[in-house]
């Protein structure tokens, strides 16, 4: 039996030759190119069975039921509808030196993608699933990212032979028969993800807790608007709808539609006068977004209200605003640091039940526990391998991107207009990254185009989000460094266009924050700013600009709050300490333009004019 990988858009083409085509093969659904897909996939993988996902409360009990038997969950004694993964020490991250971008033209993947020929990455791949799923089940996890009542629902459809996958796309997507009637019923084109942990089983071999393979592929075709996932069981890496869809391929689909799809978290902002705002911000992995989104605000009479953690797609209302969505359902975030006095509606969110914890630590009387969620560790702990851990272990209980992954409906301050189809209007975008040194707590953008500018070569030190050294700063544009499905230049060349297609007053104001700047000249010091809950403050200064009402003082590198402008009452952080988060330091930035020249040197004539131009503005003003 041989196979064609030769597939267009949203459909499959391939046919299968040779001993018997599945006439024999069970009817799983009457969507003809998904039926077709799934016996090319079923014949390629050959898996012992094939389970069609229907997204019940029965299926995911018998999952769970499922994973608890053979290792892979431990159902939680204190929470007994959420349950513990260990994975396997070495597949714990997104693997962005395993990711490519597929394009046709090499230059279409640009500089900061890792690049093969189609037909050649698909050649390794058919070579690698070859036999892959056997003695497995293959679960079709058909989902929509977004809304089923969209006017254009983005649907996927998952092959998956993990269980673990299967239900956490239960969790993180809107999944199962209803979404498949729909693509049945409309004949709907759809992505195609095809995942495998890549650990087939012999007759009677037992599996591991956490089957996945040395071997890693993340793969996007974006031409034809297709994911190929391989040897990882991890998040990132194999819940195909999130970072995989709705951000490298949805940017390809953005770029040519004319819309974004980006790493932002929504909120929304209350003030004591009742203005309501919505606003996205762009922050890399691991850096805060979903601990901004469902701030608990320090300061009376401001509320906040989540809409999105992770991923926002924005698109132009007809009021010429642009309008963000979550096409998310789940939250999928980062454990360590996240506790009652840090982020209390995560924790709330998480106690309602209904979660997968992944690598955390497991406490005696059996939940979970994380460096973070309380001040003092418990005596005694299962750290995230499964060995015992105390206090005075050396390292720490769990691994520092151990994960919960949690229904976004548990949320306590979810706002209602997370169910409205159109999404809200984005009054300001904040970028932020992780810095010790130079990146003020606030900056205000001139316009848009010099906000592009910040948000191109926005910089932060790497975490453990990804595998590779944590701590190094590098420019992570948009947050989307790893998630841009085509050539970086180009991205900014849309953002631009983005800007040139809406009337300047209607655009979002742009900020660029930085939660992280430490005291002492290295920045080895701790931090200036106490972040969390006080970043309301930040967020208030933010709405008081939009409705003109704060001072700002323009400096080299955009506007400022002034001494006073940030609320600081109650707060103890003493006046030096604030002029230091606040600061824009001469030397600092004469070490940064050097760095940001080389980036914009890595494009090639894809970078847009015009940011050179704002970093000959910057060069200018800050000698000047
Ligand atoms: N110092 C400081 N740390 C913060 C702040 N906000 C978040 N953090 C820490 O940053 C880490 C990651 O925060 P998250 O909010 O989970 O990051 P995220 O941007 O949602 O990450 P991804 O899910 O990987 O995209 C956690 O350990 C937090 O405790 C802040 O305001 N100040
Ligand atoms: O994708 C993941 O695994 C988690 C995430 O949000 C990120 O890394 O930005
Ligand atoms: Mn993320």
């Amino acid at each position: 039996m041989s196979i064609t990988a030769d597939r267009t858009t949203g459909t499959t083409t391939g046919t299968t030759t040779g001993t018997g085509r599945a006439s024999a093969a069970p009817r799983w659904t009457t969507h003809e190119a998904l039926q077709q897909w799934i016996e090319e996939v079923v014949a390629l993988t050959t898996p012992d069975r094939v389970h069609v996902c229907d997204g019940s409360d029965a299926e995911w009990t018998r999952l769970t039921d499922e994973l608890v038997a053979t290792g892979t969950l431990l159902r939680l004694d204190a929470a007994p509808t959420s349950f513990l993964a260990r994975s396997d020490p070495d597949d714990v991250a997104r693997v962005e030196d395993r990711t490519f971008i597929c394009s046709r033209d090499p230059r279409d993947a640009g500089p900061t993608n890792n690049w093969l020929d189609p037909d050649e990455m698909k050649g390794i791949l058919t070579e690698l699933y070859d036999g892959s799923m056997r003695g497995r089940t293959l679960y079709v996890v058909p989902f929509v990212m977004g809304r089923l009542d969209a006017e254009h629902p983005m649907f996927g459809v998952e092959l998956t032979d993990s269980a673990y996958v299967a239900a956490s796309m239960r969790i993180m997507t809107r999944m199962g028969a209803t979404v498949l009637r729909e693509l049945e019923r409309a004949q709907a084109s759809f992505v195609p993800c095809l995942h495998s942990v890549g650990m087939p089983l012999a007759d009677g071999q037992s599996d591991v807790a956490w089957p996945s393979n040395e071997t890693k592929y993340i793969v996007q075709f974006p031409e034809e608007r297709m994911i190929w996932s391989y040897g990882s069981g991890y998040g990132g890496n194999a819940l195909l709808g999130k970072k995989c869809y709705a951000l490298r391929i949805a940017s390809v689909m953005a770029r040519d539609e004319g819309w974004l799809a980006e790493h932002m978290l929504i909120l929304k902002l209350t003030s004591p006068q009742q203005e309501v705002h919505y606003v996205a911000a762009a922050f890399p992995s691991a850096c805060g977004k979903t601990n901004l989104a469902m701030l608990e605000p320090t300061i009376p009479g401001w509320t906040v209200e989540t809409l999105g953690d992770d991923i926002a797609w924005l698109r132009f209302g007809e009021d010429g605003r642009l309008w963000a969505s979550n096409p998310e359902f789940g939250l999928f975030g980062v454990a360590p640091g996240t506790g009652w006095d840090t982020n209390p509606n995560a924790m709330r969110t998480i106690a309602k039940g209904n979660s997968l914890f992944t690598n955390v630590a497991l406490t005696d009387d059996g939940d979970v526990w994380w460096e973070g969620m309380t001040e003092e560790p418990p005596a005694h702990l299962v750290d995230w391998r499964g060995e015992d851990w105390t206090p005075d272990a050396d390292r720490p209980s769990s691994h520092p991107n151990s994960r919960f992954c949690t229904p976004i409906s548990q949320c306590p301050v979810l706002a209602p207009e997370y169910d409205d189809p159109r999404g809200v209007p984005i009054s300001a975008i904040l970028f932020g990254g992780r810095r010790r040194t130079t990146i003020p707590l606030v900056t205000e953008a001139r316009d848009w185009a010099h906000g592009v500018f910040m948000g191109a070569t926005l910089s932060s030190e790497t975490t453990a989000a990804a595998t590779g050294r944590t701590g190094v700063v590098r420019r992570d544009p948009m947050a989307m460094l790893p998630f841009i499905g085509y050539d970086a230049g180009d991205y900014f060349g849309h953002w631009l266009d983005v800007g040139k297609q809406a009337d300047a007053d209607r655009l979002p104001k742009v900020f660029y924050v930085n939660w992280f700047r430490r005291e002492g000249a290295a920045g080895d010091g701790g931090f200036l700013w106490p972040g969390f809950g006080e970043n309301i403050r930040v967020l208030k200064w933010v709405v008081d600009r939009l409705e003109g009402r704060a001072a700002a003082k323009d400096t080299p590198v955009g506007r400022v709050p002034t001494y006073g402008a940030i609320d600081t009452t109650g707060l103890d952080v003493p006046e030096e300490r604030m002029a230091a988060a606040l600061r824009v330091d001469r030397d600092e930035w004469a070490r940064e333009l050097p760095q940001i020249q080389r980036w914009f040197d890595t494009f090639g004539d894809t970078l847009p004019s015009m940011l050179r131009d704002e970093l000959e503005t910057l060069r200018a003003r800050l000698t000047g």
